[in-house]
């Protein structure tokens, strides 16, 4: 029996079995069993070298974007207007069949949007070019859902259930449960909160069919027995996803208005380019990207020529902003001048472990180098920061 089959058929146990406190602990394991096979399903298969022919597009830019979604929903009207890139779009299903890159340019900033083929019911398990279209939305840091407007809102669940199926977590934190393995010991069970999904009995019946014997387990919150297997699997991949609802111009107000009101969503028409600037803005708040600018001693910056950081790629600290400039400066830093929201006073000197804000403004001051003067140093005192381009972009910044 393949992987498939057995995973349908614990599947169909689970359905047959009622949910109730005496069946918890068994329907407990048949989740471990589909979830270990769901991890071998992702393996490429023996004596291959990898997964088969992926779609190997280059990373470019600061930040990727997948687009998901059944076919026709109008992904690659969408790609062809917010990068210039022309993407195929035709009212047939599967126009397209690659992977096709567009760059999106906001606020300074390159991001690299991609256009997927369309993904149906059964990707998880290998229908279609489902696998690479999963594969390529987990290398990317946001995933834009796309969705048309006017088909059933049960595609939405089913699309999620696809990408959960492979590891994905849309818009979920990873749960608080400590999990380490130990040699020998056996198995302690502790939690800092009262759980009311999961108990000792059950977490040890989890491990027993992961052939875990010894191990620490302290749940920091009320989690669930799908949050415990996530953390035993630990290959899950956490990821923020937006559902873009496209095509609202061929539905009735009332509908735009309950879908538009929805977490995370953002609804839109292709055809009538409406609310496409509600959207890049989403997209611009959920990347987190951090622009820090660059001020030489006596001089402006450039407030055209950001560097980009990300919390999620090497971190917004001021160790992080100096790698970008060079790999060798962090040991020749003296400290940092901010000015900017993340700054108490303007400029305030900073160390490495300082976080940045985005439009922050820095000066890297090396060691054996002299400041300016030395002036400035407690003279603005500013309580309330407001951020650099509102205020500082028209006036020079001293020092
Ligand atoms: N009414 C309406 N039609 C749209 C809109 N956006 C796209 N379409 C139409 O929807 C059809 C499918 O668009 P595509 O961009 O090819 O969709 P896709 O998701 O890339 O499709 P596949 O590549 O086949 O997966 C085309 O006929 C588009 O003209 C919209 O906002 N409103
Ligand atoms: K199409
Ligand atoms: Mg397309």
């Amino acid at each position: 029996m393949g992987i498939i089959e057995k995973i349908k058929e614990i599947e169909a146990e689970m359905a047959r079995t009622q949910k109730n406190k005496a069946t918890e602990y068994h329907l407990g394991q048949l989740k471990a069993k589909i979830a270990k096979l769901r991890t071998q399903l992702l393996e490429p298969p023996k004596g291959s070298s990898g997964g088969g022919e992926g779609f190997e597009v280059t990373k470019y830019g600061h930040g990727r974007v997948a687009l998901i979604g059944f076919p026709s929903v109008g992904k690659s009207t969408l790609l062809t207007l917010l990068t210039g890139t022309h993407s195929e779009a035709a009212s047939y299903e599967f126009t397209t069949l690659t992977c096709i890159p567009g760059i999106i340019h906001y606020n300074d900033t390159k991001i690299q949007l991609l256009d997927l083929p369309g993904i149906i019911e059964g990707a998880s398990e290998g229908k279609g070019r489902g696998r690479q279209v999963i594969a390529v939305s987990k290398s990317s840091d946001l995933v834009l859902m796309v969705l048309d407007a006017s088909k059933s809102e049960g595609h939405r669940q089913i699309l999620t259930r696809e990408l959960e199926a492979v590891g994905l977590r849309l818009n979920k934190k990873p749960p608080q449960i400590y999990f380490k393995k130990k040699k020998t010991g056996g198995i302690s069970f502790n939690s800092t909160v009262p759980l009311t999904h999961v108990d000792e009995k059950l977490c040890y019946q989890i491990l027993h069919e992961y052939k875990i014997h010894n191990a620490e387990v302290l749940f920091r919150e009320d989690a669930t027995v799908d949050d415990l297997i996530d953390v035993i699997e630990g290959n899950r991949k956490y990821m923020k996803c937006i559902y873009v609802y496209n095509k609202i111009d061929v539905i009735g107000i009332d509908d735009v208005d309950r879908l538009a009101r929805q977490l995370n969503s953002v609804v839109i028409s292709c055809n009538l380019k409406l609310n496409l600037d509600r959207l890049l803005a989403k997209m611009w708040e959920e990347m987190g990207l951090v622009r820090v600018y660059t001020k030489p001693q006596g001089q402006q910056p450039d407030f055209t020529d950001p560097a980009v950081l990300s919390a999620d790629r090497g971190g917004c600290t001021i160790e992080a902003m100096c790698n970008h400039i060079h790999r060798s400066l962090v040991k020749d830093l003296k400290y940092a001048l901010v000015w900017g929201t993340s700054a108490r006073h303007y400029p305030q000197h900073c160390g490495l472990a300082h976080s940045l804000h985005d439009e922050d403004v820095i000066q890297i001051v090396k060691k054996k180098e002299k400041e300016e003067g030395g002036r400035g140093r407690f003279k603005s005192h500013s309580t309330a920061p407001a951020r650099i381009s509102d205020r500082e972009k028209k006036a020079p910044l001293k020092t």
